[in-house]
Parts: C-alpha cells; sequence; structure tokens
C-alpha cells in the first residue's frame, strides 16, 4: 500500500436480496483514502453513498472485494476486530444526532472517551466545537445544532483516524449547517483526521480536497480541488 493511503477500497460490491428484488447497491467500486485529506462523497439518492460510507466505518460488510486499513483486511476480519476497529479508529457523525436522552452533553461525550485508550479532554473538545456553556444540558435542551456539535464532539474525543460523517448538515438551517462544516474543516486541518462526508449538496464539494461523484453503485469522477473553500464562504 501507498505510504499515504489510509484506507483502500477494492472493487468491493454489495448485492442487497430480498425476496425475488436484488439491488446491486455499490458494483466493483474502487477507491483509495488518503491520509488527511477531505473527501467528499456526492451522488444522488439511492447510488450507494451510505452504503459505501458504512463498509469504510466497518458498519457494514462487503459483498465481494476488499477492504484495506493500514495493515488490517476488513474484508476478512471478524466481529471482534470489527468492532476494534470501529471503537479505535472511526468517528461518525449522522444526519440525525443519535445522543443518549438521558445523559448530558458531557456525559455523551465521556461515553465515548472511555471507550479508547488515549482520549482527548471532553471538556477540551466540547469547548472546541463552542459548547462551553452547554456541557451540562441534556439532548432536549439543545437546539439540532447544538446537538450536532455534541455528536461532533463525541466522535472527535476519540482522535479517530477516520471522521465519518453521513449528510451531517441534512437535518439543519443554512446558517448553522456551515458552521457544522466549519468544525469538520478544523478537526480535519487541526488534529489531522481524514474526514470523508458523504452529501447530496453539490456545493458541499468546494471545501473537499477530492470529489467522489457516485451513481448507481459507481463512482463515475473523482475531481481535484486546486484550491478548497471554506465553508462560511459556500453558498447553496
Ligand atoms: N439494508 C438494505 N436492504 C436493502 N436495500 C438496501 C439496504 N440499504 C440500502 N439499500 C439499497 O441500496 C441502494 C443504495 O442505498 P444507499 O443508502 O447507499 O444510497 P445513498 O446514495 O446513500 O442514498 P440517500 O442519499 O438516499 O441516503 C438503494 O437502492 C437502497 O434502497
Amino acid at each position: 500500500m501507498k505510504n499515504n493511503v489510509l484506507m483502500q477500497l477494492e472493487k468491493i460490491s454489495k448485492t442487497y436480496i430480498m425476496g425475488e428484488v436484488t439491488v446491486e447497491a455499490l458494483k466493483e467500486t474502487s477507491l483509495d483514502i488518503f491520509q488527511g485529506e477531505l473527501l467528499v462523497i456526492l451522488g444522488p439518492s439511492g447510488s450507494g453513498k451510505s452504503t459505501m460510507l458504512n463498509i469504510m466505518g466497518g458498519m457494514d460488510t462487503t459483498s465481494s472485494g476488499r477492504v484495506i486499513f493500514g495493515d488490517e483486511d476488513l474484508s476478512r476480519a471478524g466481529d471482534s476486530q470489527l468492532t476494534r476497529y470501529r471503537r479505535n479508529e472511526v468517528g461518525f457523525v449522522f444526519q440525525f444526532y443519535n445522543l443518549i436522552a438521558d445523559l448530558t452533553a458531557r456525559e455523551n461525550v465521556e461515553l465515548a472517551a472511555n471507550l479508547v485508550e488515549n482520549p482527548l479532554s471532553t471538556e477540551e473538545v466540547l469547548m472546541e466545537v463552542g459548547l462551553e456553556s452547554r456541557m451540562d444540558h441534556f439532548p432536549s435542551q439543545l437546539s439540532g445544532g447544538e446537538q450536532q456539535r455534541v455528536s461532533i464532539a463525541r466522535a472527535a474525543v476519540k482522535n479517530p483516524r477516520l471522521l465519518l460523517c453521513d449528510e451531517p448538515t441534512g437535518a439543519l438551517d443554512y446558517q448553522t449547517g456551515k458552521l457544522i462544516l466549519g468544525l469538520l474543516a478544523k478537526i480535519n486541518r487541526e488534529r489531522g483526521s481524514t474526514v470523508v462526508i458523504v452529501t447530496h449538496n453539490t456545493s458541499i464539494g468546494e471545501m473537499a480536497n477530492r470529489v467522489v461523484r457516485m451513481r448507481s453503485g459507481e463512482i463515475t469522477e473523482i475531481i481535484e480541488n486546486e484550491t478548497t473553500v471554506s465553508p462560511e464562504r459556500i453558498e447553496w
């Protein structure tokens, strides 16, 4: 593996069989993900973006093909190896924040910090996402944007090598969405985490080092951006 490649997807396919209907969500798709890059995956609904992200994160398995992370072959990994991979290497941010309702912001983040050997400081990460005055609030006492910041802090406190985000701004208004993208860009820049953002919003591609376009389970185009635009300057 080239030494700046963090993850390799080699001809991965994913087929769902439901009775008589077969859906080919991914068709022999290959992609190298580079260390420290910010990658945006674009494509219409049903093009296979989330399936690919879930496979990258060890939350789903392939029907065929190989998934290589460092010197691990995740496509041949058992449950315990995949659990260790998800815990130690990957942070997830979803459209809906999936916070635990009866834990405070601080406790939600601490729960994730306790999973790994060398977490960052819960307080510091909550401060970085601008929640210093909200640490002891419960999710129901926070706005959607604030809840998404908690979920970013929860992912970032593990200091993961890979931060995977599935439509992170999908449930947020325009200004709040841009703030959230700014936080993801900051984690990429300052902590060096490789960040992958799945979205159907083409404008978000402007903040990426590379943009991957998908259609019908295949990558149709990979664009390298010579310059990146900071999220506050992106318009849609
Ligand atoms: N668990 C599943 N069982 C059956 N089919 C599935 C499953 N998950 C995804 N699919 C199908 O696989 C295809 C790709 O879905 P996927 O969610 O990866 O697309 P997407 O590009 O992320 O779409 P969206 O933008 O709407 O989230 C779709 O046709 C979808 O219906």
